[in-house]
């Protein structure tokens, strides 16, 4: 039987003998590669942490040791020696293995959150427990050079530093990149530690060299001993986190099982405080994933395992339209700059960069920073544009509240993966955003439909010069175009209902979905006119006078309905003493498990099926109460003829 599948846990593999890692480590890779070739996943993160995982299996007891992975998405050699390596078949998929540690799955997992520079945090609480009830295990935190970039590490590190008696083993897994290259001071710190010969390799090297040697006994002792000594002295470097007053154990090869399990040994016995170095290359061991676009490989879709070629294309993305659009912009406009919280790729500012390499700036994972210094850019006379993923802004919230909208800065944030995500599990689910931002006093936000209408508000929202303005779009192949009726204000008239029986208020990405609904509707006699704010905040006042003289207001968005447009377009109405009926449609406050973006939605009933229906149900019920539906259709400017 193969060895990785006859290992029933943790405790088989430390059973085994070192001499046979470097095959289990081949025999992971290969799983890897031909794994997440049929499912998609992170290979180029984890095919770099194979032996690192391994080591740190053999020399602390999971889960009575926590071992805790920052951002988790370089988990998967972590499930495997877990006993989950059946599980790959269906990773990232309804009912199958999360792509991140997860609670539900497994005693190991201990972090499920996807947002990165939180696992020293975690491990600083878990040693201040274990301390307090005098326990003297220590916890492991895996924290990799990207995650280091942020923020929250190094409030973290501030204390885990503070107490020399906690053992805290953090293994920073330093591949120098998070997707592009890793930026800025910490990076160029960790590069520079990383040049210098490893402590362990030596020692190593100069073990392996006595045990040739005719020395033996006590003498083998002494000389190892006095070698160790003096290698310490010259090797072992003094760097930013010893200055911190954390133990530095390395830089130690982290494609080397034997070295990694020494290092992470010595750096047990400390008993306190203290980092492991672990220098790797993301995509290990798979010549596609370490040569081509290394980017491109940290999360893959399906691929030919033979050839690494991309299996499934996908048609022009909102993302690609975003960065043309906002690379045309950048040439009208000199003032207008870029900011990337180290995903510069995969929220489309490559383009924008290359063109314009001194107005774009990668700030490291650090959306928080990102938020502010563009405040300070904006001061400054610049119009920044900050490009992150919807559910990385969660973090930035106080900045955008606090540093841009209250001093009324000219800051463009563009949201990509807003919505349901879908695979990427709970935490990475864009549906925060509107609900959130919905009690930012001066801000816009914008939700297009379609590419004409994201070049369109892309383009509204870089000349906004009084406050923050906000686009948002989901992740995937952009829709075909589509045209409106009329333009009222800011909004669009997509559809119009023969009676005024139902307004349907659609957002964005959910805007076929609610004009395939109204069709089914019309089909059972309920006239609906379907119409696109754009504009979502705020409320404008054309919506509101339209919205007065419907039955029915229904609004449907592929965000929370805490605080969505359900709810702004609510209070708009009651602000104005409007007494129309409202049905909000979004995605219930809770957090989904792994699946397509399709299923989840399913799951949320936003489906065209779902929405007629209760389109149905809705009017039955008002027709029951009032003596029947149908009413004029309202005139242009929306009142009564
Ligand atoms: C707050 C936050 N911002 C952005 C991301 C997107 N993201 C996922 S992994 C990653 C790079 C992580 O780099 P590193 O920590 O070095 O791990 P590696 O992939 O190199 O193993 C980023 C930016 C995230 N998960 N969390
Ligand atoms: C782990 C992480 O946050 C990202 O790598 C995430 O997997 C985004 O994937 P997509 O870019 O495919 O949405
Ligand atoms: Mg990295």
């Amino acid at each position: 039987m193969p060895l990785l599948r006859s290992l029933r846990g943790p405790a088989d593999l430390r059973a085994l003998p070192v001499e046979q890692m470097p095959a289990l480590a081949a025999e992971i890779r290969d799983t890897l590669v031909t794994s997440v070739a049929r499912t998609g996943g992170h290979l180029g993160p984890n095919l770099g942490a194979v032996e690192l995982t391994i080591a740190l299996h053999r020399v602390f007891d999971s889960p009575r040791e926590p071992i805790v992975f920052d951002t988790g998405h370089q988990a998967y050699v972590h499930k495997m020696l877990t006993g989950r390596v059946e599980g790959f078949e269906r990773l990232r998929q309804r009912d199958g293995l999360s792509g991140y540690p997860s609670r539900t799955e497994s005693e190991h997992d201990w972090v499920e959150n996807s947002h990165a520079s939180t696992a020293l945090s975690y491990a600083d609480g878990l040693a201040k427990a274990f301390a307090i009830r005098g326990d003297k295990r220590p916890v492991v935190a895996v924290v990799g050079d990207g995650a280091l970039t942020g923020g929250m590490a190094w409030e973290a590190l501030n204390n885990i530093a503070a107490a020399q008696d906690r053992p805290v083993v953090i293994v920073v897994n330093d591949n120098g990149r998070s997707y592009s290259p890793t930026i800025g001071g910490v990076a160029d710190a960790l590069a520079s530690l990383r040049l210098r010969p490893g402590y362990e390799q030596a020692l190593l090297a100069v073990r392996q060299a006595l045990h040739r040697a005719p020395v033996v006994g006590s003498a083998l002792y002494d000389a190892l001993h006095a070698i160790k000594k003096g290698l310490k002295d010259v090797l072992s470097p003094q760097g930013m986190f010893e200055d911190l007053g954390l133990k530095y154990v390395g830089p130690v090869d982290g494609h080397d099982v034997e070295v990694m399990e020494s290092a992470l040994r010595r750096a047990r016995s400390f008993g306190g405080p203290v980092i492991v170095h672990a220098v790797t290359t993301k995509g290990f061991g798979y010549p596609p994933a370490e040569t081509d676009q290394i980017d491109a490989w940290h999360a893959t879709g399906v691929f030919d395992p033979d050839s690494g070629a991309s299996v499934r294309k996908t048609g022009q993305a909102w993302t690609d339209a975003f960065a043309d659009e906002l690379l045309r912009i950048g040439t009208e406009r000199a003032d207008v700059v870029a900011i990337t919280a180290a995903m510069l790729h995969p929220t489309g500012l490559a383009p924008f960069a290359e063109r314009f390499p001194e107005r774009t700036f990668d700030v490291g994972i650090a959306e928080q920073h990102a938020l502010t210094s563009a405040a300070g850019l904006a001061m400054a006379g610049l119009h920044p544009v900050v490009a992150v993923y919807s559910t990385f802004l969660n973090r930035a919230f106080d900045q955008l509240l606090m540093d841009v909208a209250l001093h009324r800065q000219p800051v463009t944030v563009v949201l990509d993966r807003a919505g349901v995500t879908g695979d990427d599990g709970a935490s990475h689910n864009g549906m925060w955003d509107m609900s959130i931002l919905s009690v930012v006093p001066g801000l816009r936000l914008a939700a297009p439909r379609d590419e004409a209408t994201l070049r369109e508000e892309l383009r509204e929202a870089v000349e906004v010069t009084d406050g923050p303005s906000v686009l948002r779009f989901p992740k995937g192949s952009l829709p075909p175009e589509i045209p409106a009726l009329e333009r009222r204000g800011t909004l669009d008239v997509l559809r119009r209902g023969e009676r005024a029986d139902v307004l349907l208020v659609a957002v964005g990405s959910l805007v076929p979905m609610c004009l395939a609904a109204a069709e089914r509707a019309a089909d059972h006699g309920i006239e609906v006119t379907v119409v696109d704010p754009r504009w979502v905040l705020p409320v404008s006042p054309k919506l509101v006078d339209l919205a007065a003289g419907y039955r029915l207001v229904v609004t449907v968005e592929d965000c929370g309905r805490a605080g969505g447009v359900g709810t702004t377009l609510t209070q708009a109405l009651q602000d104005r003493e409007i007494d129309v009926p409202v049905r909000s449609m979004g995605l219930p406050q809770k957090f989904f498990e792994q699946g397509s973006r399709g299923q989840v939605l399913a799951d949320a009933g936003l489906t065209e099926q779902d929405l007629a229906r209760r389109i149905a149900e809705w009017t039955a019920v008002l027709t029951d109460r009032a003596e029947g539906l149908s009413r004029p259709v309202p005139s242009p400017e929306g009142q009564q003829q």
